[in-house]
This record gives C-alpha cells, sequence and structure tokens, in this order.
C-alpha cells in the first residue's frame, strides 16, 4: 500500500512538471518563448545538469519536490533519471519499484526538440535495447559454412546517451551498427525501440551516417543541405521553413564559412576539407531531427582536435535528447572521455559493456592493468587485439600470452559478470515492456514521422539539383568541341553528295543517313549506361531513408538530361545539313531534327535499363557494346536480305528506325508518312523507361 502510495506521489509530481512543460510550450509570447529556448540551452551544460542530477534524485526521494517546475529542468530530470535507472539497472542494487514507475511514465511522456527548435517529426525519444544479437554470414555457397560476425552482444542506450562501439579493426563494429540501425537483419536476438521491433516507419526516425558518405561532389555546402532539407522535411513545413532548417543546421555545425564551396571528393573536383564534409553528412541527417543516430567511424581520417570536435558536437546532440551510437577506431583520451557508454568488441563478440568512465576499473576488477602511462581507448583496443605487452595480467594468464587465450579469458570474465547484471536488466525491461503495453497507452512509435515533399515537389527539386549538380557538364566545352569536330570531319568527306550529283551520289546519302543514325544511338547508350552505376551509392543511400519516390527520381533524372541531349543534336545537324546536301527545306531539316530527338531519347532509355540491369559500369558497358553492335549490323545498310529467323531483330533495331526515317524524309513520296517507325521508336521510349523503373525499385538498398 505504501509502496503504491508513493508511485501515485511521484506520478502526480511528475504531472504538474509536465503541466508545466504544456503551459510554458503553449505560451503564446515570443518573448517568453525565446527566454524559454534560451533557458533550456543553458540547462544542457554538464555543470547544472549535475545540479538537476541532485535534485532528480531528491525528487525520487520525495524530498523539495515543489521547486522543481521549469520545462529545461524537467527534461534533465528526465535524462538524468533515466541514466541513473541505468546505472543502476548494471550495479547490485535493483531499483526501487517507484523508479520502474517512472521509467515507464519517462517513457510515455518523452518528446524531443533539437536544440530548441520546433521538433518537425513530432519524434519521441528512443530507448535502445539489444539482446544476444547475432549475426551471421555464408562463406561459400554451400550454405554450410557460416562465419559468426557478430554473437550474442546485448545492451541498451537512452536518451541523451551517446554509446561508443570499440574495437580493434574486424572486430564488427559496422556489422553491429548496421544491425542496431535496422539496415542489416539479425539472425538471433532481439532489438527493440521503445519496446517495439523495428518497422519501416522507424526509418524517418533514423539518421545514418556512412563512413564514406556520399554526397554530389559539385554541390555547394548549402546547396546540399537545402536540397535535403526541402526533399526530406515533412510538406506540413513551407519552403522558407526547410530553407531555414537547412541554414540553422548549417550554422550550428559550424559550416557558415564553407557555404558556397563546393563539397568536393570526385577526382579532381577540390572541395571542402574533410572535417567539414563529415559535418555536411551528419548536417545531411540531422536536419530531419532524428531521435536515433548512427555512425560509423565519424573521426577517421580526421587530426584529433576536428575530432573531438565533431564528438563534442554529437554529445550536444545527445543532450537535445537524442540517442547516439557510434564506431570509434582509436579515440584520443580527452575523446574517450566524453562517451557515455562503451561496447568493446572483439571477434564479434562484447567483452565489455557499460559506462565508458568505468571501463578501466572493472578490468583492474578482472586482474589486466597498464603497467605503463596509456590512453584508456589504446588499452582496451590492445586488450581486446590480445596484446599483452606493458600490461599486468591475472594469474589466470600467466603462461598464456596467445591472442585467442586473452579472448577466451576476457569474454568469460565478461559473461560471468554480464549474467548477473544483464539478468536484471532483462527483468526490470520486461516490466517496463508490460507497463508499456497496457492497452490503450500509444507508443510514440506510431505517430510515424510525416511524409516529406509530395511527388511533383520532388520531381522540381531533383530536377533542379540534377541541373545544378551537371551544371559543369553542360558548361564543359569539352562534349560540345567532340560533337562539333564530327559535325565538321563528316561534312567535310561527304562534302555536297547531292542525290542527284553523280552516280554513286545516292549511296553514299544513304550511307551518311545511316552514319548520322548510327552515332545519334551510340552516344546516347554510352552516355546513358553511367548515370545509376556513379550514382548508386548515393541512390541507394537516398532511398533507403525513403527520401524521394523512384519516379520521380527517373523523371527528373531524364528531364534534367534533356538540355544538354537536345542541344548537341541541334549543333550537329545545323553544321553539317547545308555543308552534305541534304534536301534543303526547313520541313526535312525540323523532320531530321526530330527523328535524332526520337533516337536520342530511346537510345537512352536503352542506357539507363542496362546500366540499372547491372549497376556496374564494365558489366554494363560489354552488354551496351553487344547491343548497338547487333542493331547496328541489322539496321538495314549494310544487309538488306536478313534470314527469317533473325528478322525480328531489325523491329527493336532503333537504328532501324531511325534510318528509315531518315530516308524517307530525304526521298519519302510522301504516301507512308514514318508512322510505323514512330510508332516504334515510341513505344521503345516507354518501355525501356518502364523497365529501368522496374528495375531501380528491385536494387538493393542493403550496405554494400
Ligand atoms: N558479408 C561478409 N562476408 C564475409 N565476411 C564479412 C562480411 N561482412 C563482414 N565480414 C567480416 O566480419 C568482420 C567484421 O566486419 P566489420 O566491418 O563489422 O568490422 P569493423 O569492426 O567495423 O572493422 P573496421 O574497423 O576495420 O571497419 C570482418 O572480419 C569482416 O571481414
Amino acid at each position: 500500500m505504501e509502496e503504491t502510495a508513493s508511485a501515485l506521489d511521484l506520478s502526480e509530481n511528475y504531472a504538474k512538471i509536465n503541466q508545466d512543460n504544456m503551459f510554458r510550450t503553449n505560451a503564446k509570447h515570443d518573448e517568453k518563448k525565446k527566454l524559454m529556448l534560451a533557458d533550456e540551452d543553458n540547462c544542457r551544460s554538464k555543470t547544472r545538469n549535475s545540479k538537476i542530477k541532485r535534485r532528480s534524485l531528491d525528487l525520487i526521494s520525495n524530498k523539495d519536490t515543489s521547486k522543481i517546475t521549469p520545462l529545461c529542468k524537467a527534461k534533465s530530470f528526465n535524462s538524468h533519471f533515466v541514466a541513473e535507472m541505468f546505472d543502476e539497472q548494471c550495479s547490485d542494487n535493483p531499483p526501487t519499484n517507484e523508479k520502474r514507475g517512472l521509467l515507464s511514465l519517462y517513457q510515455s511522456n518523452s518528446s524531443s526538440s533539437l536544440h530548441g527548435l520546433p521538433d518537425v517529426t513530432k519524434s519521441g525519444k528512443f530507448l535502445l535495447y539489444f539482446k544476444d544479437v547475432n549475426y551471421n554470414v555464408r562463406l561459400n555457397s554451400s550454405k554450410i559454412v557460416e562465419k559468426h560476425i557478430v554473437q550474442g552482444v546485448s545492451g541498451s542506450i537512452f536518451p541523451g546517451e551517446v554509446l561508443a562501439l570499440m574495437g580493434p579493426s574486424g572486430g564488427g563494429k559496422t556489422t553491429l551498427l548496421n544491425l542496431l540501425s535496422g539496415r542489416v537483419k539479425c539472425d538471433g536476438g532481439i532489438i527493440t525501440y521503445n519496446d517495439r521491433l523495428y518497422t519501416k516507419s522507424l526509418k524517418r526516425r533514423i539518421g545514418f551516417v556512412l563512413q564514406d558518405d556520399t554526397v554530389f561532389p559539385h554541390l555547394t555546402v548549402k546547396e546540399t543541405l537545402t536540397y535535403s532539407a526541402l526533399l526530406r522535411l515533412p510538406n506540413s513545413l513551407s519552403k522558407q521553413q526547410k530553407t531555414e532548417r537547412a541554414m540553422d543546421v548549417l550554422s550550428q555545425l559550424g559550416l557558415e564559412k564553407c557555404q558556397n564551396t563546393m563539397v568536393g571528393g570526385n577526382k579532381g573536383v577540390r572541395g571542402v576539407s574533410g572535417g567539414e564534409k563529415k559535418r555536411v553528412c551528419i548536417g545531411n541527417e540531422i536536419l530531419l531531427n532524428p531521435s536515433l543516430l548512427f555512425l560509423d567511424e565519424p573521426t577517421s581520417g580526421l587530426d584529433s582536435t576536428t575530432a573531438l570536435r565533431i564528438i563534442q558536437m554529437l554529445q550536444d546532440i545527445a543532450q537535445g535528447g537524442k540517442t547516439v551510437v557510434t564506431t570509434i577506431h582509436q579515440p584520443s583520451s580527452r575523446l574517450f572521455s566524453i562517451f557515455d557508454k562503451l561496447i568493446l568488441l572483439s571477434n564479434g563478440c562484447s567483452l565489455y559493456f557499460g559506462k565508458a568512465s568505468d571501463a578501466m576499473r572493472y578490468f583492474s576488477s578482472i586482474g589486466c592493468l597498464p603497467l605503463i602511462a596509456m590512453n584508456p581507448a589504446e588499452f582496451l583496443i590492445d586488450l581486446a587485439s590480445g596484446n599483452v605487452k606493458d600490461k599486468s595480467l591475472p594469474s589466470e594468464l600467466q603462461h598464456k600470452f596467445l591472442p585467442s587465450d586473452v579472448h577466451k579469458y576476457l569474454l568469460e570474465a565478461y559473461e560471468s559478470r554480464a549474467s548477473s547484471t544483464m539478468e536484471k536488466m532483462m527483468k526490470l525491461d520486461e516490466i517496463t515492456t508490460l507497463n508499456y503495453h497496457k492497452p490503450g497507452r500509444r507508443s510514440n512509435m506510431s505517430d510515424a514521422g510525416e511524409c516529406g515533399a509530395s511527388w511533383i515537389a520532388q520531381f522540381c527539386i531533383l530536377f533542379r539539383r540534377g541541373l545544378k549538380e551537371r551544371r559543369h557538364e553542360y558548361l564543359s566545352s569539352l562534349r560540345v568541341i567532340q560533337v562539333i569536330s564530327i559535325a565538321v570531319i563528316t561534312g567535310s568527306i561527304w562534302w555536297n553528295t547531292n542525290a542527284t550529283s553523280s552516280p554513286n551520289s545516292p549511296q553514299d546519302q544513304a550511307g551518311l543517313l545511316f552514319f548520322i543514325s548510327v552515332y545519334w544511338a551510340f552516344f546516347p547508350v554510352f552516355t546513358a549506361i553511367f548515370t545509376f552505376p556513379l550514382e548508386r551509392a548515393m541512390l541507394s543511400k537516398e532511398r533507403s531513408v525513403g527520401m524521394y519516390k523512384v519516379s520521380a527520381y527517373l523523371v527528373a533524372r531524364n528531364a534534367s538530361d534533356l538540355p544538354l541531349d537536345l542541344l548537341l543534336p541541334v549543333v550537329f545537324l545545323t553544321t553539317i545539313y547545308f555543308m552534305v546536301g541534304l534536301k534543303h527545306t526547313f520541313a526535312a531539316f525540323s523532320l531530321t531534327l526530330l527523328s535524332i530527338f526520337l533516337s536520342i531519347i530511346a537510345a537512352q532509355g536503352l542506357g539507363l535499363s542496362i546500366g540499372a540491369a547491372f549497376m556496374d559500369v564494365k558489366k554494363a558497358t560489354t552488354l551496351a557494346s553487344v547491343t548497338v553492335m547487333t542493331f547496328m549490323l541489322s539496321g538495314g545498310f549494310f544487309i538488306t536480305r536478313v534470314p527469317r529467323f533473325m528478322r525480328w531483330v531489325r523491329y527493336i533495331s532503333l537504328n532501324y528506325h531511325t534510318y528509315k526515317l531518315l530516308l524517307r524524309i530525304q526521298y519519302g513520296s510522301g504516301e507512308d508518312g514514318g508512322g510505323m517507325e514512330v510508332g516504334a521508336m515510341v513505344v521503345m521510349i516507354i518501355a525501356y523507361r518502364l523497365l529501368t523503373y522496374v528495375l531501380l525499385r528491385r536494387m538493393s538498398l542493403a550496405p554494400t
């Protein structure tokens, strides 16, 4: 009875805090809001947090409850309370019923806002919990030999915390990160997000920054973040609000100085520095204010000061109520001290899970100590790699120096310690899970993030982004010079070959028309096959977070390619047309140009579908060359009497239809308007694009 009464008291106190929050959140005066936000920001500073922590503990013991009122304090109270809870879960003192009650209250009441900004996705805070996670890969097609990449890893992380996954190279950090973020399905164990399993609706709540994240090299920092904001932020925000959000993130990440610099990174494209690029990638993810942020090696390749700045930034993000999980290679001791929790991995097994600050104490408790002054991270990674040099070891390892012996000892020590503390933790989690799933209680997971831009908006943004990203191609004189050169050479070789000027002229002109049909099929096919293989990483990343619809991307991509693709044949035909003595009428010129346009658009479709089928430039080039050769040979110029069993190839040959159209324009009687050929080309234009759409939809989005 007493327990229930005190739990009720606590619930009332908590309700008071929430009422106060609501009052403050609904305050209409801007001034008041500003003050509140400033207050909230201040509250994130570590010094004040410690005071609040003390107050929250006072609250737990029913002391001084009346004084806790401001919003920020209530928030900090939440995160620190749960931190305390977690610590208790792992300690030997079982948590009180009151605390359990508060934990479940906390889970159902929490809401977040990033640095005082409105939480655009209405996302909640996320408790990530995982138990006995396993992941295996088959080493060959026999399906028998399996490699255990991750084995029985357990842990949990609360909002406001930064969890570091540390360990030697090949230890399984990236794989575990992929599993926790839902990018890869685990083969065993359980991973829950606020007590729910992963669902697609979670995608918009999760930000994932890859180790070698992809960004468009020719877009500036500002353009990158702005297009991302326009595409990903919900429809309920206006264009201006989205742009402002991008600018806020840009300044939050300290990228103002380089906002107009191209991101770069591709061969020959000089852009921002490595640290700035990493921040752009992080910015791309935090734009959406994700509740869970996963980062793979965010500091790799950076100097220790820049690395520290990035991890401090992650800490700031976490303190805004986010759950942050990051893999890290060899952090400096200053950087190591920032992490709240740590998982030390070796050969896919967990050798330690707990507070980062307790790691050294734990290893010394099992007899492992550094003999010389050492960075804790270096010591831990050495141990996880089985390197015992400069370390004092327990008697069990006295004469065993093999890495496998060290690994076995550390694993057994961890498992025996974990079995007692983790068991308690699991029991507590079962209780909170039961509370959480009481009938009528709505999970804050169910109001999944709102959709991003509409189809039309996606198309417009992707179209503009495509034009910007490829502006260097449009402005590049190389392609124009290439086309003009070929036009001049062709015009000179076929100089004035009027069809009636000599007995051989008709055949010469037919050769010219066939060459035109072949050139304007080859050129677009071999340009288009590169599109998807080169954009694969970007496409798969953007698709995996549901940034846009494939159809919007495909239509925008085609449309943004058109200006250049249609400009070049105009330059070509204008150059050669009057040099080679083709029919000197405006109608003939225009129809020839239109036929070439049709050929280009159909050939592009063919190239795009081949590229999408393989997503690999080498394979795509091989198939494309076989295809265009077949089309050329069956195009009607080299041979007119094709064997019956091969005749069908003609009807799918682009060259055959274009060549027939060009002949008809120059020498046609006008009875047959070429409707068949035009119809066949239109069918190809549509069919190849539909095929490309299907192939892109089926494209694997799994991390490579
Ligand atoms: N699909 C796969 N097939 C075979 N082995 C794999 C596969 N994926 C991962 N591995 C292996 O699993 C182990 C863990 O890989 P993972 O990339 O998770 O390690 P890591 O700790 O992130 O390494 P690093 O720090 O070098 O990035 C490695 O030995 C790797 O070779």
